[in-house]
């Protein structure tokens, strides 16, 4: 799928409508259709109590006006207010001719805002894609008193005073949401953890916009969906062997930290390779060989951390970083890795931050690395980010200078691409904060890459399986008792789902 900005956003609705031969305002009728439908499959008029529609001047506004239409005719309660404008658009002027009788439009006033009881429905129609700039005046006054009043919130395409894709002032006034209901494809702004409180729980409703105009237009913003994953795993052949698979090699955990080393080797062993050789320190000796007996142990001779780098020519991936800690000698082993390897490598925790400790080491880094930092970690190589955006910008530069693929994991993790490209996760859930999650990832994206999948797919689909896992585990064991281990379990099924099927 793809995340368009608002001004593709206005090009695509346009394409939209001369494709299909509609007129805009046909297009508008569907779009708060698509809202209203969605607001009735969760609320009857009983619950919704009184629903007050607050609308801007634009389209945005002209949307509010149907949904007025349409809840009032469905028995709703319904008030519907205007913000005053001297030109309205076109679409909302029709509309609001056709609201029936017994629905006026109430202007909205600076001395005169319209009580809101707690717990009232308030439909947040005022501004969408087209905010040109941050809301001041009365726009402004009656966001503050939509925030203050204590009602349910839903926003129409975006909460107003929101910019689809870009940052604004601090203290911009905008609309705080419990839930957004957008038009098709999801903004930018709505997978950035800086906007989380005024976009609240997002949702998007299809409209029907041209898929010739998204499949074209230019960008390289995504979200990733299990369409944009088709035919990127593809099935075990029935005749395949072990050797099939590909053969990789984990160097992880130090002493206190064998957990982190066993986590990545399970999700590994989960995720389809065909050989799975684990470097740890001596005392993960006997851990890794009980717990995970799938799997060979090639121990260090050293016995709290990794002091020596084994031989590399039997592996097809590499993973290293999980629970490794940042002795001196292995931070020599990282800088030989790097020296030597031809292997596809997966970078994680504490060698990412052995990496930023000499930065020399990541121009050693071999095209097509992965590299799996959590924000912090993505900070401390890459600099500090102003705000969420700005870590976008980072992201991206820190992918084309250094040719490498890099995960910036978080509730929709971003992978951007050597290109450009920054890719959004939609899998996952906030159980799976939780330590050891993100060694779990490590080991499917060493799988993946081992099975001899391109780096982008191994990716795009190792963190898409990861999240899906997580989502799968939850529905046993709640998002609060989710553990790392749980994972482990259901990435085959996670994976399974996304196995392209032999044709007929
Ligand atoms: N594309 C789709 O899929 C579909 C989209 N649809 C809907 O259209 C919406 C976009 O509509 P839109 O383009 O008319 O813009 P909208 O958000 O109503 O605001 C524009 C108005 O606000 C004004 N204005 C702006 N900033 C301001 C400020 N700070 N303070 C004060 N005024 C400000 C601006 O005036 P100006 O900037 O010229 O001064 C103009 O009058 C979209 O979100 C969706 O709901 C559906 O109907 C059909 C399918
Ligand atoms: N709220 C959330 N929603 C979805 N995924 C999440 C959320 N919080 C964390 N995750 C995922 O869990 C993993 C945590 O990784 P990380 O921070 O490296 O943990 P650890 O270092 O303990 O293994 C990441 O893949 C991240 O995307
Ligand atoms: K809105």
């Amino acid at each position: 799928m793809r995340i368009l900005s608002a001004a593709q956003t206005r090009q695509a609705d346009q394409a939209t409508i001369q494709e299909e031969g509609i007129s805009s305002v046909a297009l508008m009728e569907r779009a708060a259709t698509a809202f209203t439908q969605w607001l009735l499959a969760r609320l009857s008029p009983t619950e919704a109590g009184d629903t007050l529609i607050f609308c801007g001047p634009g389209n945005n506004g002209g949307d509010g006006l149907v949904i007025a239409r349409q809840l009032h005719l469905a028995g709703f309660v319904v008030q519907v207010f205007g913000l005053p404008a001297d030109t309205y658009s076109a679409d909302f002027e029709t509309n609001r001719q056709r609201l029936p009788a017994g629905l006026a439009l109430q202007t909205l006033a600076l001395d005169a805002l319209p009580p809101i009881a707690p717990g009232s429905l308030v439909v947040d129609a005022l501004f969408g894609t087209g905010l040109s700039r941050p809301l001041a005046g009365l726009a402004a006054a009656v966001v503050e008193h939509l925030n203050q009043a204590r009602a349910r919130i839903v926003a129409v395409d975006m909460p107003s005073g929101l910019f689809a894709d870009m940052p604004q002032p601090a203290d911009s006034p905008i609309v705080r949401a419990r839930h957004t209901v957008s038009f098709e494809l999801p903004k930018l702004a709505f997978l950035l953890p800086q906007n989380a409180q005024y976009v609240g729980q997002w949702h998007t409703v299809p409209i029907g916009l041209s898929r010739q105009f998204q499949a074209q237009a230019e960008g390289k913003l995504y979200f990733v969906d299990a369409t944009l994953l088709a035919g990127r795993l593809p099935k075990r052949a029935q005749f395949g062997h072990k050797g099939t698979y590909g053969h990789a090699l984990l160097l992880a955990g130090s002493r206190g930290k064998i957990g982190a080393a066993l986590l990545a080797t399970q999700a590994c062993l989960r995720s389809g390779v065909g050989l799975l050789t684990v470097r740890t320190p001596a005392v993960g000796y006997d851990i890794l060989q009980t717990a995970a007996p799938e799997a060979m142990a090639l121990t260090d001779p050293a016995s709290d951390f990794i002091s020596e780098l084994p031989e590399l020519s039997p592996y097809s991936a590499i993973g290293i970083g999980p629970g490794l800690d940042k002795a001196d000698e292995t931070k020599l082993v990282l800088e030989q890795l790097l020296r030597e390897t031809k292997v596809p490598l997966v970078v994680d925790a504490d060698a990412l931050n052995m990496l930023r400790a000499n930065p020399g080491l990541l121009q050693l880094l071999p095209p097509d690395s992965i590299l799996t930092p959590h924000p912090k970690e993505f900070e401390r190589l890459a600099g500090p980010a102003r705000d969420d955006y700005h870590r976008l910008e980072l992201l991206r530069e820190f992918c084309q200078q250094h040719r490498c693929y890099t995960v910036l994991k978080g509730a929709h993790t971003c992978l951007g691409t050597p290109t450009g490209e920054l890719y959004f996760n939609s899998t996952g859930n906030p159980g799976m904060a939780t330590g050891g999650s993100g060694d779990v990832l490590t080991g499917i994206l060493t799988a993946l890459r081992a099975q001899h999948l391109p780096p982008l797919d191994t990716a795009l689909l190792g963190v898409y399986a990861h999240g899906r896992a997580g989502d799968l585990a939850a529905r046993h064991t709640g998002e609060a008792g989710l553990i790392a281990g749980d994972l482990t379990r259901f990435i085959g099924p996670a994976l399974q789902e996304l196995t392209t099927p032999d044709a007929f």
